[in-house]
């Protein structure tokens, strides 16, 4: 960019003929740099910010935090957090739940906190970051409730 840019201000400054004033030719020259600071900056795409993390809204517990009440998630006494508990037929399927979810807990930088013995599994799910519940959980419970559907 820089390179060509430099060698748009050479072109100007050079066709301007050898006669002109070397006033207006440092005028063209300079002309074609703001246009091209203009035209560089203009072209700049704006950094995408990172989605701050919130708290979920009133409104976003009704619409997506209650479903998941009536799935059987839980709020913890005391906490802005859910809680869940999950039996499988043994602890071989409760561990392959359990991974599915760690990956998605590592591709999300989201983890649970959760106790296993055997084929229960207990989840809780709250967001440290915010100190409650965010989107980030509810993503993250639904992903749950959708997986065990298949160890029923
Ligand atoms: C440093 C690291 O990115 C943060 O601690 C992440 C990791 N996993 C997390 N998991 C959960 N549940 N809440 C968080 O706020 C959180 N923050």
């Amino acid at each position: 960019m820089a390179v060509c840019v430099y060698g748009v201000w050479m072109r100007i400054a050079h066709n301007s003929s050898i006669s002109e004033p070397v006033e207006k030719r440092a005028r063209l020259v300079a002309t074609a740099i703001n246009s091209t600071i203009r035209y560089s900056t203009a072209t700049t795409v704006p950094v995408q910010k990172k989605k701050k993390m919130a708290k979920l809204t009133e409104q976003e517990r009704a619409e997506q935090l209650q479903p998941l009440l009536d799935a059987g998630w839980s709020m913890v006494n005391g906490r802005d957090a859910i809680y869940r508990e999950y039996i499988f037929q043994d602890f071989n399927q409760s561990f392959r739940f359990m991974t599915g979810v760690a990956l998605l807990a590592e591709k999300m930088n989201h983890h649970p906190e959760w106790f296993n013995v055997y084929n229960k599994l207990q989840v809780t799910m709250s967001t440290h970051d915010v100190g409650g519940l965010s989107a980030k959980d509810i993503r993250m419970a639904k992903y749950m409730e959708e997986e065990f559907k298949r160890y029923a």
